[in-house]
């Protein structure tokens, strides 16, 4: 599991570990690391060209140090200061001792034109909203510069705690952080400022739960369902998906499309699109009636395509197992009948629909996206999946919201959240808890949109066909 702290718990463990080790200690550290990793992206120091973008605080001194420590190998380093009078004593001393040279945010185009990297350290996790204008100037000139750009623990100009870009940022290709991932590493929009994410173990000790988490794949690796040799098609789960519409017959066959190959043992299907659904996999358990007539169903999954059908969601909510409600089911769901389900209850909307939920516009979800799925998922009491970019997860307890790391764009494509929903669906009536089912749908779902796509269009159907070979993958199972 990848782990992120907000900007507060680091300074507190910073304090910690500061009370024990000898001055400055932390700091040098943070700079051998970012040291290490500039030397690996330039291949050879010695000879290379420099530029350091040094803010008032820390942030600039690491950049100082690391600085320092290349020129001592051979690099000509230039340090911008961006308020000369405030820059960390120690680390200027450092670079000057080690030979570097120092200009102003007015002079350092030349600097800029000439260098092989940009060490970014204007202002690390002290940033407070938008980066001021002198700063925001530069961070502009550097969008200019052919150089390879490092951020120092997190690109200047980002949220550390949201994910949140207000205004002008650092575009870095790579980001070296300091003792954890910050929340803003791992969401966007910040998340893609960040590059590729170095992480410097400088020996904190954090609080075991984070505010922000990402499956990796041995995690999601455990979570799988596997079927034992005691296993029939009821103990795997069955998942109820009601979708569709005479309208929107295709949702119904996307969404049990992603249910089949979600690790439950059968999906039944309710609604008027069955001969749709059976024409394509005849292996679906078709009903005509209401969902509460189908039959046994371990967890159901109700929207996708419903149209206007608010009996048939208000009949799948009614009943007391897990339910994960999509598209159309969102906004024809009673909010009071949500909150005062007992069984767990998934919501996956994208921001459209979250901002409906919330009623606020759609930019704020968009621009403020782990706030806004913390607030659904304490305001209607359920794990709450937020789609785009980013897709993030927040259990209804309050406990980290979960960032998935697999999204494409390619996903961006008419009838994938259906398929979505199956599939997540289908791992919650195979017995994973809401939080497992909807991160490791993500994830698989994520998987699945990069393999349909490589790099060229695909439709949600060859995202879903995509899943037995990204499951296979996640457990490292060679394909037959
Ligand atoms: N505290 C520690 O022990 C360690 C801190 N480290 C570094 O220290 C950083 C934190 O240092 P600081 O607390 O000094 O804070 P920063 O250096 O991140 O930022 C604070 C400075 O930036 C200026 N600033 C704030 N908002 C700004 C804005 N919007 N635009 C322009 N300037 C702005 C402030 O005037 C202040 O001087 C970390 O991100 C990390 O890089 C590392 O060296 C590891 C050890
Ligand atoms: N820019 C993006 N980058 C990555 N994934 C995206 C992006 N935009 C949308 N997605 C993903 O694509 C899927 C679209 O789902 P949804 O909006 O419900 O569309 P539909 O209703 O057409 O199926 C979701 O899984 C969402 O997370
Ligand atoms: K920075």
């Amino acid at each position: 599991m990848r782990t992120a702290h907000s900007a507060e718990t680091v300074r507190a463990a910073e304090r910690a570990l500061m009370a024990e080790l000898p001055e400055g200690a932390l700091m040098q550290r943070a700079a051998a690391g970012l040291a290490a990793a500039c030397a690996d992206l330039l291949g050879r120091v010695y000879g290379s060209r420099i530029v350091l973008l040094v803010g008032s605080g820390d942030n600039g001194g690491d950049a100082l140090y690391a600085g320092a420590r290349l020129a001592r190998r051979g690099a000509g380093a230039t340090a911008v200061l961006l308020a000369p009078e405030r820059t960390h004593e120690g680390g200027l001393a450092a670079l000057r001792g080690a030979g570097g040279q120092v200009t102003t945010p007015a002079d350092a185009g030349p600097a800029l034109a000439r260098a092989d990297l940009v060490l970014d350290g204007i202002v690390g996790i002290g940033g407070k909203g938008g980066l001021r204008p002198e700063a925001a100037e530069l961070a502009a000139a550097v969008r200019e510069s052919d150089a390879v750009v490092v951020a120092v623990d997190l690109p200047s100009g980002i949220e550390a705690d949201t994910g949140e870009v207000l205004g002008e940022a650092v575009r870095a290709d790579a980001t070296v952080t300091f003792g954890t991932y910050k929340p803003g590493l791992l969401i966007d929009p910040a998340r893609s400022y960040a590059g590729a994410v170095r992480l410097v173990d400088i020996g904190l000790d954090l609080p075991a739960v984070p505010e922000l988490e990402a499956l990796q794949y041995a995690d999601v690796a455990a979570l799988l369902p596997e079927p034992g040799a005691e296993s029939d098609k009821y103990r795997r789960g069955v998942v109820g998906i009601a979708a569709g519409s005479a309208t929107y017959p295709g949702a119904a066959v996307l969404a049990v499309a992603g249910a089949l190959r979600g690790g439950a043992g059968a999906v039944r299907y309710s609604g008027p699109a069955g001969d749709e659904v059976l024409a394509r996999f005849p292996e679906t358990l078709v009903h005509a009636g209401p969902p509460s007539a189908a039959g046994r169903v371990q967890a159901w999954v109700v929207g996708p395509g419903i149209g206007e059908d608010a009996a048939r969601v208000a009949d799948v909510l009614a009943q007391d197992v897990p339910v994960l409600v999509d598209a159309d089911g969102l906004r024809l769901a009673d909010p009071q009948v949500l909150r005062s389900r007992t069984a767990p209850t998934v919501l996956t909307p994208h921001a459209g629909e979250a901002a409906a939920l919330l009623g606020v516009p759609r930019e704020e979800v968009e621009s403020a996206r782990l706030a806004s799925v913390r607030r659904l998922a304490a305001e209607f009491s359920a794990t709450v999946l937020l789609k785009g970019s980013t897709t993030l997860v927040a259990p209804a307890d309050g406990g980290p919201v979960r960032a998935n790391p697999t999204g494409t764009s390619w996903l961006a494509t008419a009838g994938s959240g259906d398929v979505l929903s199956g599939l997540s669906g289908a791992l919650l009536a195979a017995g994973l808890s809401g939080v497992d089912a909807a991160s490791v749908g993500a994830y698989l779902h994520g998987l699945a949109g990069r393999r349909a796509a490589s790099g060229a269009p695909a439709s949600a159907q060859d995202v879903a066909a995509a899943i037995p070979e990204v499951w296979r993958d996640v457990r490292g199972e060679a394909p037959a």
